[in-house]
């Protein structure tokens, strides 16, 4: 047990990241007339190299000019190791009006690689005089970055959300797979004959997730690449959620509505938690810290549990 208090992360919603590329601007007004929390535009692997240079011009032009509502606005800069990350950050923080909430860092694999950013960032707001700091959200899709979770979370007060991207995971980590997140056929337990089919991405998850509590930054599931099988974004977003995950990348608009579903608490989720807390309210007035819902324990965790339930449901409510 430790005396420090974990952080709380920041408070607004986070439910889907819908991603475009920077170099198809025609999509642009339909991503912000959509339902999606956040908007990732993309200068990143939906640009072709040919068309970085036009991407960062299409996209410092959509920030002041699009009306992107109430949404948090992101876009994913290039990884440390190409020619492009330095100038997509110039040609923002030059070009871009304050509208531009976050960039999103990919293929991060340890703390510096933040500090390097904070520094160019740091210096290009003082010398525009831009107002509201930039925040940073970052991918982690690499060993490293999975080896230094907890150091990356760690590793800029700008930090607000953290992704898993499973695309490059997998192709760094070497997996046998060109799919992008879900089942893996070949990744099976067998039991009295018949197959059952693990989470291939359960630990690194629930490694995010632990570094992103321990550290107030969002935890995030990225991208599920089959955007004909709802079903199986469906599953891979509960599993998400059940382990703490705050929301999930759409690559496609259809995805979106998905997203929101399975990451808004629903109302029967939201009125089992206040009778927990009601319960327990009564437990305290007769001097217990235990009592019994529903024939099962709850007690003060549960209240935690609970109140996490519906400070989520109030925060998208009010979003
Ligand atoms: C591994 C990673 O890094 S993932 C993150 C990076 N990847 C991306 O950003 C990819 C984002 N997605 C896309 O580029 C596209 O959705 C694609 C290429 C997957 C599919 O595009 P399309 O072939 O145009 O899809 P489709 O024909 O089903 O589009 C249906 C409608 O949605 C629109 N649309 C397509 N993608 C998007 C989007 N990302 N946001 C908003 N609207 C979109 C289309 O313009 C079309 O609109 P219309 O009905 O008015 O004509
Ligand atoms: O960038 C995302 C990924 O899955 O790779
Ligand atoms: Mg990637």
């Amino acid at each position: 047990m430790s005396f420090r208090l974990q952080p709380t992360a920041p408070s607004r919603p986070n439910r889907c990241q819908l991603f475009g590329p920077g170099s198809r601007p025609s999509i642009f007004e339909k991503m912000a007339a959509g339902d999606a929390d956040v908007i990732n535009l993309d200068l990143e692997d939906s640009v072709a190299p040919d068309d970085k240079a036009e991407a960062r011009r299409n996209i410092v032009q959509a920030i002041g000019d699009v009306d992107w509502g109430k949404k948090t606005l992101s876009v994913r800069i290039n990884g440390l190791d190409t020619p492009y990350w330095h100038r997509d950050v110039v040609e923002l923080l030059e070009g871009a009006s304050d509208r531009l909430d976050m960039i999103m860092i990919p293929k991060v694999g340890c703390a510096a690689d933040l500090y390097a950013v904070d520094a160019l960032v740091t210096a290009m707001e003082r010398e525009t005089g831009r107002d509201r700091p930039l925040k940073f959200e970052v991918i982690i899709e690499s060993a490293a970055g999975i080896a230094h979770v907890e150091e990356i979370a760690a590793g800029s007060p700008r930090l607000e959300a953290m992704s898993l991207g499973a695309a490059d995971f997998a192709a760094s980590m070497g997996m046998a797979t060109t799919g992008i997140g879900g089942t893996q056929e070949n990744y099976y337990m067998i039991h009295e004959g018949q197959k059952y089919w693990p989470d291939p991405w359960h630990w690194a998850q629930a490694a995010i997730v632990a570094a992103c509590r321990t550290h107030g930054v969002l935890p995030v599931d990225g991208p599920f690449g089959d955007f004909s099988d709802d079903d199986g974004f469906i599953a891979q977003a509960r599993r998400s959620a059940t382990l703490g995950m705050v929301g999930k990348w759409a690559i496609h608009p259809k995805q979106v509505a998905l997203a929101n579903k399975v990451f808004t608490p629903s109302d029967e989720a939201v009125a089992e938690a206040r009778e927990i807390l009601a319960a327990m309210e009564e437990a305290k007035a007769s001097g217990a810290g235990a009592t019994v819902y529903k024939g099962r324990l709850v007690d003060i965790a549960s209240i935690k549990q609970a109140e996490g339930i519906v400070r989520q449901a109030e925060m998208i409510a009010g979003g």
